[in-house]
């Protein structure tokens, strides 16, 4: 049952086993696999509105039209970034039903061997590690023919995959014009750039096929609303929705003066799934927190955690463009409306054509040597051996604000693995001194971008590997100029390059760590290693927030086969 906001008044009448806070990437997974058993009586709320028919979101290539500043989306925007040469940059996050797996990006990454057997190391819990974790990699995933039905093979490893999940995976469903050049190109640059089967077996080295969470039949998006809460399981006596209904906090309390407030009651658990941004921010509204900081912005401290809303961490972008001899880019899609609304009727009557595809066609990742300069001084900061430091991945089109004409190619990098300095946090405005802040207003959030002594060296080295890519002989007669005067050159100075980065550079929008989780026992971490709550009975957090470390690769995967481990650990802790 999905239930509109005015329904509040029957769902205080009902008893709950489980209150899910977030209908988003993970909370719709939790939801779904406890309902699977019909004694546990599920209520997942969600703030935002229902994605039932919005084609921006089922478009696969409409995704950067979802966010920012648009109705699905939390529209915040960072305190000035130091290492963005204090710009404050936008920050998305999924206001909506399927969260940011609704808005998002589609590309489908699942990280590296080592940056799970990290977890397992940072926790002392051996589920997290690679090997544990695989399995429900694959138990996520539906791994789909493409929308073009293309011959698949050698483009992907199905030993990795999973076939009979509820999230669509699949490769591109468009064959573009720049296909065969970039097939081209890494054969001439080889090393680094060797091709590479499939980038999701762990050892993600190399480059090939992007794959994205489309599901290639339909054409579409699938997020964690469409699988995991499909009318089949939407059906089920036992699971509830309530769409709009923003939570302001956990435990009992006053409620904040409005009529249209509730108290509800879980009584086996809460599960905070509110994302990176608002599982925190519910949190220390809830006066869990570090207890002087809760106290100076007049919040009754409950439980002394200090790390709630620290350690956070994300991924720096960078991207370069080049206006390019061709007339089959994705550009007018997104400048020309008459041209969009009739890919789009084609797009709805025959689930083919270019706007089945996402950003990316290729994909790759690479890792510095461990003997580089840049690690001279500095600790490596990777997870471990074949663990890359960036991913380069091409799109046929400019990615970016679209010029008025031309037509473009962009190759754009993540640098995956940020140091130990590069570290934000998200806590709350206090508005008004002695009165606590209103739980409905946005919290203060730091992205913490390029503040470590290693991080430009490794963009500078992802920027050199794109110039490298992109004056590959193959691209002759295709790359004509640069789409920008001030993008660097080939021949451009370590100074010029690091300027561009700085100026230009901007979140992947991966962020994690701010509930993290540490060992049973840990001083510092606010959840255990089954994701319960430090030093509470009763609340568990399932998550991107719990995640120690940014994987090195794009972060939903991950959350999705988390939230399948985190729900198996709460049915196994909720046995009869
Ligand atoms: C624009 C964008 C592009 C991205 N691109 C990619 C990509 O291409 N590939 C990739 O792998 N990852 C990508 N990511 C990251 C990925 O989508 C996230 O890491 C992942 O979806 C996070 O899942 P989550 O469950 O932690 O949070 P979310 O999916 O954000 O879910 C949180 C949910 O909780 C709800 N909520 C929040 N506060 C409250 C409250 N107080 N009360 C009730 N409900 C609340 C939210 O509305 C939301 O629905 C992108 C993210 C964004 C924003």
């Amino acid at each position: 049952t999905i239930l509109g906001k005015d329904a509040v008044l029957t769902i205080e009448s009902t008893n709950y086993d489980f209150i899910i806070v977030g209908g988003g990437t993970a909370g719709n997974v939790v939801a779904n696999r406890l309902t699977e058993n019909p004694q546990f009586n599920v209520l997942l709320l969600e703030a935002g509105p229902s994605d039932a028919g919005v084609l921006e979101i089922q478009i696969p290539f409409l995704c950067t039209h979802t966010t920012p500043q648009t109705a699905w989306d939390w529209n915040y925007t960072t305190v000035p970034q130091p290492g963005l040469n204090g710009v404050a940059i936008a920050y998305p996050r999924g206001h909506v039903l399927g969260g940011s797996s609704s808005v998002n990006c589609l590309v489908y990454t699942r990280g590296s061997r080592a940056d799970f057997d990290r977890y397992a190391a940072h926790t002392g819990d051996d589920g997290w590690s690679w090997n544990n974790m695989l399995p429900y990699f694959k138990k996520s995933e539906r791994f789909t023919q493409p929308s073009d039905r293309h011959n698949t093979t050698g483009q992907f490893d199905p030993t990795v995959h999973g076939f009979s999940g509820l999230n669509s995976v699949s490769l591109p469903g468009a064959a573009t014009g720049i296909d065969d050049i970039f097939s081209a190109a890494i054969n001439e640059l080889g090393s680094d750039f060797a091709f590479t089967t499939d980038t999701n077996t762990g050892n993600p080295l190399g480059f090939g096929w992007a794959q994205a969470v489309i599901d290639g039949p339909t054409a579409s998006r699938s997020s964690s609303s469409t699988g995991y809460l499909a009318a089949e399981f939407l059906s089920r006596s036992n699971l509830h929705v309530l769409l709009n209904a923003q939570v302001s906090r956990i435990f009992s309390g006053s409620l904040h003066d409005s009529s249209d407030q509730s108290l509800l009651d879980a009584q086996k658990e809460i599960v905070l799934s509110a994302g990176s941004i608002n599982t925190p921010q519910i949190l220390l509204n809830s006066g869990i927190g570090d207890n002087a900081t809760l106290q100076g912005i007049g919040i009754d401290p409950v439980i002394h955690l200090p790390a709630v809303g620290m350690n956070l961490s994300d991924h720096p972008i960078i991207t370069l463009s080049w206006l390019v001899n061709s007339s089959t880019t994705y550009d007018d899609f997104n400048r020309n409306t008459t041209i969009l609304n009739e890919e789009i009727i084609k797009w709805q009557t025959t689930r083919e054509g270019p706007l089945a595809n996402g950003i990316a066609q290729h994909i790759g990742f690479v890792r510095v040597p461990d003997n580089s300069s840049i690690f001279v001084n500095t600790v490596n900061p990777t997870s471990g051996p074949n663990s890359p430091h960036f991913e380069i991945f091409v799109s046929n089109f400019l990615l970016g604000d679209t010029p008025p004409d031309g037509s473009y190619l962009s190759i754009s990098a993540i640098m995956l693995t940020p140091g130990s300095n590069s570290r934000g946090s998200v806590s709350l405005n206090a508005s008004l001194p002695g009165s606590p802040p209103n739980p409905f207003q946005p919290p203060i959030i730091d992205a913490g971008l390029l503040l470590s002594a290693t991080d430009v060296p490794l963009m500078r080295e992802a920027v050199r590997n794109i110039l490298r890519l992109a004056s590959a002989p193959a691209w002759r007669g295709y790359i004509m100029s640069p789409a920008n005067s001030s993008q660097p050159s080939y021949s451009a100075s370590d100074t010029e390059i690091e300027s561009y980065i700085r100026e230009n550079s901007r979140s992947a929008y991966h962020v994690v760590g701010t509930a993290s989780m540490s060992p049973e026992g840990g001083k510092v971490g606010v959840t255990n290693p089954d994701l319960t709550l430090k030093r509470v009975r009763g609340v568990r957090i399932v998550d991107a927030s719990v995640l120690p470390y940014v994987p090195a690769g794009h972060t939903q995967a991950t959350v999705y086969a988390l939230a399948e481990r985190a729900s198996d650990l709460i049915k196994d802790a909720n046995v009869e």
